[in-house]
């Protein structure tokens, strides 16, 4: 199946004006279709037609249709713009400079922590190679459109929204940045936020394209950056640093994460990545530290199970350490 080929199919719903984009890879189609915001919930169910027609065409595996709206009297979006929020107060980049350092883990519980804060809280899943929100949240269920807008799921006390709830996450693996791009631009600005105080971005990890564009587009009021104590990660924490600086974005701080280990039985404490190294990166740098959270086994089996640790232990030392990290973060926002 090629794009000419999809073009082709196209054609009957006399749509050619509104075609921001087709891209197409190994059977996955992704059309982005433009329209203004009063539009967008009229046109709700051509975009599902349009959406079904192409899932039946031979060599199409998996198809996903994309209205991207922008007020009546703006000129269309390019993709790589990304829309803006009015009301949503702060957007928070959630980045770690290395994979595996428990961003998505500190992304998750920071959000159920500002929102116990009683902030309006939403969580969106950036990762779209790796979307870890539905496994960390429990949440399993396709998310139902009102109005042209696509709900979000809620969760102990948050909205979220991930790709992972939208299409099958092997299909999403595989895409291109422009396919990247328009997910993204789906997930910002077609998802029903609602008012936020804060909206915490779970960043794609490392330094590459997408996050620049993110970083630079979705216009967020600050970056946290995530790290294990160790010197590698710390030398990706630093270039992560660089990265949001480079797009005029303030670093919030640095959160130190599997920081030190207590061992449930005799209560000795091991430094296993060493401690204190993103500390002491964080004053070398110039940027805040936020804060350090302890390896617990509690919170790699709250992440499998779907049930965030700062939800489940809201006295216990773990909960803690992401109140104290959420308490800095609202500090540094003016949001008490
Ligand atoms: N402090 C911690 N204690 C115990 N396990 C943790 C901790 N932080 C993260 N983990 C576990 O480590 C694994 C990786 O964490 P997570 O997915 O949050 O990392 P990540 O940086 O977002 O990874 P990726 O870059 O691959 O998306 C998960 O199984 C998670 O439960």
């Amino acid at each position: 199946m090629t794009e000419a080929e999809i073009r082709t199919a196209l054609a009957p719903f006399n749509i050619g004006h509104r075609i921001d984009g087709v891209h197409v890879q190994e059977g996955l189609v992704q059309v982005s279709l433009r329209a203004t915001r009063e539009e967008a919930a009229g046109l709700e169910p051509l975009r599902r037609d349009i959406e079904s027609r192409l899932k039946t065409l031979a060599g199409v595996k998996s198809a996903i249709v994309i209205l991207t709206a922008h007020a009546a009297n703006s000129t269309p979006q390019p993709q790589a713009e990304l829309p803006l929020l009015p009301n949503v107060k702060h957007i928070i980049a959630v980045a770690s400079g290395k994979g595996g350092v428990g961003k998505s883990t500190v992304a998750v519980n920071l959000a159920v922590a500002l929102a116990q804060r009683g902030l309006k809280v939403g969580l969106l899943d950036a990762d779209i190679y790796g979307p870890s929100l539905p496994k960390m949240l429990g949440l399993h269920t396709k998310p139902s459109v009102l109005n042209g807008r696509i709900q979000t799921l809620d969760a102990y006390g948050v909205k979220s929204m991930s790709i992972g709830y939208l299409v099958p996450e092997d299909k999403a693996m595989i895409w291109r940045g422009p396919m990247v791009m328009g997910a993204l631009n789906q997930m910002l600005g077609q998802v029903d936020w609602g008012p936020l105080d804060i909206l915490v971005v779970d960043m794609p990890p490392g330094t590459g394209d997408a996050q620049l564009t993110l970083a630079q587009k979705a216009k967020p009021s600050g970056a946290v950056i995530v790290s294990t104590p160790q010197d590698l990660a710390l030398l990706d924490a630093r270039r992560g640093v660089q990265m949001f600086e480079q797009v005029g974005v303030k670093v919030l701080g640095v959160v130190e994460n599997m920081s030190f280990f207590c061992c449930p039985n005799c209560g000795h404490r091991s430094e296993i990545f060493g401690h204190g190294g993103a500390q002491a990166e964080a004053k070398k740098i110039g940027v805040p530290f936020l804060g350090e959270i302890p390896l617990e086994l509690a919170i790699r089996q709250a992440g499998d199970t779907g049930q965030p640790v700062a939800a489940l232990d809201e006295n216990g030392v773990v909960a803690n350490s992401f109140l104290h990290v959420a308490a800095s973060v609202a500090k540094a926002l003016d949001l008490g």
